[in-house]
């Protein structure tokens, strides 16, 4: 009998905090890998607990991943992807731009420990202010823009639809849109190609409720903030990172809102921020460029303004 050996896909989560642990336990749950959950050494114990905890409910669940808590950067070594939730979060009347220097500081230890364990893997950053903190991992990775990913579109698009779906009250299934630009307030929701079951919305709703489900969208993440009083979302967060992860891993080909290395797309030239492209095996493997119009593009030249205002602290 030929004893064929199977590559399990190794997946790692940087920042064992709120988002980090929910994506681990997600991944798991989907099987899409084994997954090594890293924080730092004085959280050592605590890591290893979340992430004993989260194996101790396999067996009740049914799921075969294994769930590793560490600090140590060998137990992480290899990893096919590195998801970078390490840093601080917000608190209410806080903006992600107030955490640009604690987390730039962090993401730049942290990729200096992936570039040299795990020299291969595709890396989705989430650590806030998102599309800075992209750009600094790039800048500290060296890696090929295709593998360096930001997190940001999956999740503002999630929150969109949502609100699309209880305002026509539809199955979210039908819901399509995106969401263009940075992850900040002035993030761009584009209306115009949105829809629920091919339906164009602006043929649904009146202009007043696109508009304030469009403004509910941009502040989704304060929201949240202000609703639980200290820390920030992580539920959809980490469901959105495990989409993506899942497309990379399954090689999907998934038309995807992420954050990417823009060079003359949109006309921005070496500027991170979201834009839909093919998330696959290749990580990032084409960026969609779409028609906008005026407007739209207005609203999303003020989103880069507000992006390269952020990597300009990041670049010192
Ligand atoms: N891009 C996005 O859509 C989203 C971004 N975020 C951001 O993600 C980050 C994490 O959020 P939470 O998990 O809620 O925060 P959290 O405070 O619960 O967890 C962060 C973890 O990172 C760890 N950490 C700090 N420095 C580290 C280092 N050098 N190496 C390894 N681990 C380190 C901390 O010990 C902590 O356990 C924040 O910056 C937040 O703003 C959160 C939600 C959505
Ligand atoms: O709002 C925050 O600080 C966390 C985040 O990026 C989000 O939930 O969109």
């Amino acid at each position: 009998m030929t004893i064929v050996a199977i590559h399990r896909k190794k997946i790692t989560v940087v920042g064992a905090g709120f988002t980090g642990a929910t994506t681990a336990l997600m991944l798991a749950q989907k099987e899409l890998g084994d997954i090594v959950l890293l924080d730092i050494p004085q959280l050592e114990n605590p890591t290893k607990g979340k992430a004993l905890d989260m194996l101790e409910a396999s067996p009740v669940q049914g799921f075969d991943s294994s769930i590793t808590g560490t600090s140590s950067y060998e137990d992480a070594a290899n990893s096919d992807i590195v998801i970078i939730t390490a840093g601080i979060a917000r608190k209410p009347g806080m903006s992600r731009d107030d955490l640009v220097s604690t987390n730039a500081g962090i993401v730049r230890t942290v990729c200096e420990n992936v570039k040299k364990y795990c020299p291969d893997s595709t890396v989705i950053i989430l650590s806030n202010p998102v599309d800075a903190m992209t750009y600094a991992a790039y800048q500290a990775l060296g890696f090929p823009k295709n593998r360096v990913i930001g997190q940001s579109g999956v999740l503002d698009t999630a929150r969109y639809c949502t609100f699309i779906a209880q305002e026509l009250n539809v199955s979210v299934e039908d819901v399509r849109g995106f969401v263009l630009g940075g992850h900040g307030d002035d993030m761009v929701p584009l209306v115009r190609y949105s829809s629920v079951g091919g339906i164009p919305i602006d043929t649904l709703l009146s202009k007043e409720r696109i508009e304030a489900i469009v403004q509910r969208t941009r502040v989704g993440g304060g929201e949240i903030v202000n609703l639980l009083g200290s820390g920030s979302a992580y539920y959809a967060p980490a469901a959105s990172l495990v989409q993506m992860t899942e497309a990379i891993l399954k090689d999907k080909k998934r038309v995807l809102p992420v954050i990417a290395l823009l060079e003359g797309e949109y006309g921005y030239d070496q500027l991170f921020m979201g834009v839909p492209v093919i998330l696959g095996g290749n990580g990032i493997e084409r960026i969609f460029e779409l028609e906008l119009t005026a407007d739209e593009k207005a609203a999303l030249d003020k989103s880069a303004d507000s992006v390269r205002n952020v990597i300009k602290i990041v670049q010192g």
